[in-house]
């Protein structure tokens, strides 16, 4: 190898092992630091290391705190969500939970480990900070610390509008969508036993879908279409200026899959649900504080109409459900008689699509009533006809099979036996006849 080679190389190493060496001394300074020195000595070093290494610096760092004020940073918390799911194995230490109604273990940066991200060809540090300091003004207690985190994003310079424009906001569509994907579906009811009145919820768990619900074919396509449509629609309802909301009216007899419809749509779309039946609040007071409940935080709703209220009273609700602002609601509207309900409730814009739950007979079933009179066939035997296929028409159209043959065996039973019995009584009034002459 060319000497000068060997020297570049040596140099390198050199540089490698001091720029290590120096990594190592700070994360260890930095460790001592923490468990010897007072919280306030800590900040100070900290803060003239940082200051100093920034006078030389072409770097920008970020910090993103945990809390601002009481109120938590949704940046802070959609940062957790995006880089639980981009820390690689590079990364020695990671924090891993479960809290009981989450679908899966997660996975988040621990404390003091950097990882870089890529977006759009620029590189970001990231880096989880934890710092903790004296309860000075909550707590009695002097020796009483509290723990603060934040995330330290440290990038370039020149890319601070990226940063600020285009990074931070992918990742806030990013979590939000992650989290929307990953969360278990809540059904949520009004407890107005207590005051203030509030919202309980517990896991939906409702095994309804769109695959086992029974219904009208064409209409079950057409309402998965309005919902795709629904909730892909974000930018056209901002551009329309109309809030992103629809209305769904279900009505028909009870037990006919209404609530079930509710739970397939929710299941469908990983929305919550919260459950508003109107006979269930009984003074004003209840339902505007209902009512309220539901502008903050209502994804799905159910009310069950009732004819209580007044149609004015009705009507205030519904709009103040309608007019909040926020991203995508849907309102479902159930009740057992359409017909009594005001023209005024069932426009578009209230109710934009009306689905009739019925226990409308299927085109077979008159036919396989009249064979199933006639033939003798046990119980058994239709449920196994039914189970060999899986497409509704087709497994009637064999049982009607099934049944015909059923049919013309009893038929040819009957015939047999019927002249079985003619040749019997054909015989023996032979027999009478014979005797008689005898
Ligand atoms: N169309 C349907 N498809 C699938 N299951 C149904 C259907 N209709 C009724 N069921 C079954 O019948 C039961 C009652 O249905 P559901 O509670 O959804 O009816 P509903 O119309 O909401 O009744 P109500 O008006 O009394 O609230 C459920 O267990 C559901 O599984």
């Amino acid at each position: 190898m060319p000497k000068s080679t060997t020297s570049k190389l040596a140099r390198a190493k050199t540089i490698v092992t001091t720029v290590g060496s120096i990594a190592a001394t700070a994360m260890v300074v930095r460790s001592v630091a923490r468990d010897f020195l007072p919280p306030e000595f800590q900040e100070y070093l900290y803060f003239g290391f940082t200051n100093l290494i920034n006078k030389f610096s072409t770097d920008l760092t970020m910090v993103i705190h945990e809390m601002d004020g009481l109120n938590m940073n949704e940046i802070y918390n959609a940062t957790e969500v995006y880089l639980a799911s981009r820390i690689s194995i590079e990364i020695r230490r990671l924090k891993v939970t479960k809290i009981s109604n989450d679908k899966m273990i997660n996975v988040a940066m621990e404390i003091d480990q950097e990882f870089i991200d890529t977006y759009n060809g620029v590189k970001f540090k990231w880096c989880l900070i934890s710092k903790t300091s004296p309860m000075r003004e909550q707590s009695s207690n002097q020796n009483d610390m509290i723990e603060s985190r934040s995330f330290e994003l440290t990038f370039h310079q020149k890319y601070k509008d990226l940063t600020l424009n285009d990074y931070l906001p992918f990742i806030l569509n990013y979590s939000k969508t992650r989290k929307q994907q990953d969360k278990s579906v809540k059904i949520f009811t009004v407890d107005d036993s207590n005051f203030p009145t509030s919202w309980t919820s517990a896991n939906l768990d409702h095994p309804s879908n769109f695959a086992t619900m029974a219904m009208d074919s064409d209409v079950k396509e057409n309402l998965i279409k309005d919902l795709d449509r629904f909730v892909a629609r974000r930018e056209y309802y901002r551009k329309i200026g109309k809030a992103w909301k629809r209305g769904y009216l279900l009505y028909g007899p009870p037990g006919t899959g209404k609530s079930s419809l509710i739970a397939a749509m929710a299941n469908y779309l990983n929305f919550d649900i919260y459950d508003l039946e109107l006979t269930e609040l009984h003074d004003r007071d209840a339902i505007e504080e209902a009512k309220a409940l539901a502008l903050e935080n209502q994804q799905l709703g159910n009310v069950d109409l009732v004819q209580k209220m007044t149609l004015s009273g009705f009507l205030n609700f519904v709009d103040g459900l309608w007019s909040s602002c926020g991203d995508e609601r849907i309102i479902i509207f159930t009740t057992n008689k359409k017909d009594k309900l005001d023209p005024a409730l069932l426009r578009p814009g209230r109710m934009d699509v009306h689905i009739h739950m019925s226990i409308d007979k299927h085109s077979l079933f008159d036919k396989i009533e009249d064979l199933i009179r006639d033939a003798k066939i046990m119980p058994a035997e239709v449920a196994e006809q039914l189970l060999k296929n899986d497409d509704p028409d087709s497994a009637l159209h064999g049982l009607i099979e099934l049944l015909v043959v059923k049919r013309t065996e009893e038929e040819e039973k009957l015939a047999a036996k019927g002249m079985e019995q003619r040749l019997d009584d054909e015989l023996a009034t032979k027999q009478n006849e014979n005797n008689q002459k005898d």
